[in-house]
Formats: structure tokens, C-alpha cells, sequence
């Protein structure tokens, strides 16, 4: 039994150790990415803050879905001129800034991190970028949480776009949290990063053995864009 008892208490300072390391790393290249891009960039140009992080992720390891994953962001952006947006793994604030950049004057963006140190430095970045809170709003907390008080932020608006760029475990219950809460709009398109690694594994199984709520607009550098199909669903579980 004591045996036993000491491989428990050794396994779990194990994990919580690696746990507060990588924490440690993840807001030490936030911090750094964070000084860089406040540093160098001129402030108010949002192009500018975008062309700042690209030179910092030339050259460093950098949490930012980075330019080609970008283009396809702003693609997508442009295509689906979203009214609401919500956007789930802010860091450093980079594909807010992309999003952002292009939104309508009507359009609004709710971005959500987990960790407070580094939701502070992305909400600083989007406003260094020149963007008032009247355009978005930073939530800090866990994405299940967010989703489950994202009604009061969204008021009777439904979601047109979300990117999920967090846990790729997290993903599908999100999903199913947003779809419970009806917080997509009808045709709502998901933009999902970091599909390939085998935790998406059961957000991809969801997708597929749902083809008539889900269709899958197109795979590219590891990111998924899916049309959410409300009507479908509805008749399905009726
Ligand atoms: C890859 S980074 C996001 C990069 C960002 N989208 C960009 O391109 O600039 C992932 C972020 O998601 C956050 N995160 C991970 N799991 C989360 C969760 N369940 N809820 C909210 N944020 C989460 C992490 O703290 C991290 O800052």
C-alpha cells in the first residue's frame, strides 16, 4: 500500500510540475513576442503590428497561427463578412488583429484566453493595433465557462464565425456547448486550427458521422473551415 501510495503522490507532482513548466514557457514566449511587437511596431497601424509579429516569428518560436494560416483566416473573413465572431485561444493577440482588421462596421469579435498574464498582453496588442473596446471584448477564463455566459455577451446576435485556435481536446465540447446554447447563427462557419494531431481526433469523428449538420468547406495547413448546418441538425434529433 505505501508503495503504491508513493507512485500516486510521485505521478501526480509528476504532472503538475510539467504543468506549471509549460505554463512558465507559454507566458515567457507571450512576454517576449509581446515586448517585440510593442516595441517595434507603429502603433495604431494594424498592419503594422501584423508585419512586426511575422519579422519576431522569422526568427523565433512564436504562439501565433503565423501568415499562410492567416491568409486563409482573412480569406474566410472577407468571404463570410461576419456580424459576431468569436474567437477561442486569444495568446498574443495576432489572429484577433487579422480578424479584427477586417470587420464591418458592425462586426464585433469576443476572444477568449484562459490564462489572465497572457489575455492581458493580447488585449493589449489589439488595442496597440488601434482597436476600441466598442469592436471586441477580451474574456478571461476557460472556453466553457465563456460559452456558458456568452449569451449576455452577445445579446440576441447568434455567431457567424468561430475560430477555435485553444485545446484541440476542448473543441468538440465546445461545439456541442455552442450548438446546446444555440449560439450559432444558421450557417455559421467553424474555423478550426491544428486539426492533424490526434487530439482533434473526436471532433473530426463528430464531423464526420454528422455529414448532414457539418460540411467540410475545405482542409488546408492543418486548418478546417465547417459550415454548421442548424436546420439539419434540428431534424436530425427530432
Ligand atoms: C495557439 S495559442 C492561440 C494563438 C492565437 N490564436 C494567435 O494566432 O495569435 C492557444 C491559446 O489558447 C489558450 N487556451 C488553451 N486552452 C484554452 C481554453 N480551454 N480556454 C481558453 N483559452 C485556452 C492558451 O492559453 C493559448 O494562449
Amino acid at each position: 500500500v505505501t508503495f503504491w501510495y508513493w507512485t500516486e503522490v510521485t505521478g501526480l507532482c509528476r504532472q503538475m510540475f510539467s504543468r506549471a513548466l509549460k505554463l512558465t514557457r507559454g507566458r515567457m514566449c507571450v512576454s517576449k513576442t509581446h515586448a517585440f511587437v510593442f516595441t517595434n511596431c507603429t502603433h495604431g497601424q494594424a498592419q503594422s503590428v501584423l508585419d512586426t509579429f511575422h519579422q519576431y516569428a522569422d526568427t523565433h518560436p512564436c504562439l501565433i497561427i503565423g501568415p499562410r494560416k492567416g491568409q486563409l483566416l482573412d480569406e474566410v473573413v472577407a468571404r463570410v463578412a461576419p456580424l459576431r465572431v468569436l474567437e477561442l485561444g486569444t495568446s498574443c493577440g495576432y489572429s484577433s488583429v487579422c480578424i479584427l482588421r477586417l470587420l464591418g462596421s458592425e462586426g464585433r469579435l469576443v476572444t477568449v484566453e484562459r490564462d489572465p498574464v497572457t489575455a492581458d498582453k493580447g488585449e493589449e496588442i489589439i488595442l496597440v493595433a488601434g482597436f476600441k473596446h466598442l469592436q471586441f471584448q477580451v474574456l478571461t477564463c476557460p472556453s466553457a465557462e465563456a460559452i456558458a455566459g456568452l449569451r449576455n455577451n452577445l445579446g440576441d446576435q447568434d455567431l457567424d464565425l468561430v475560430l477555435m485556435d485553444h485545446n484541440p481536446k476542448q473543441y468538440l465540447p465546445d461545439l456541442l456547448a455552442l450548438e446546446r446554447r444555440g449560439l450559432l447563427s444558421p450557417g455559421c462557419v467553424l474555423l478550426v486550427n491544428n486539426v492533424n494531431g490526434s487530439a482533434a481526433r473526436t471532433f473530426l469523428e463528430h464531423i464526420r458521422v454528422w455529414p448532414e449538420c457539418y460540411s467540410v468547406c475545405g482542409q488546408l495547413l492543418g486548418m478546417m473551415e465547417v459550415r454548421w448546418n442548424r436546420a439539419s441538425r434540428q431534424d436530425s434529433s427530432d
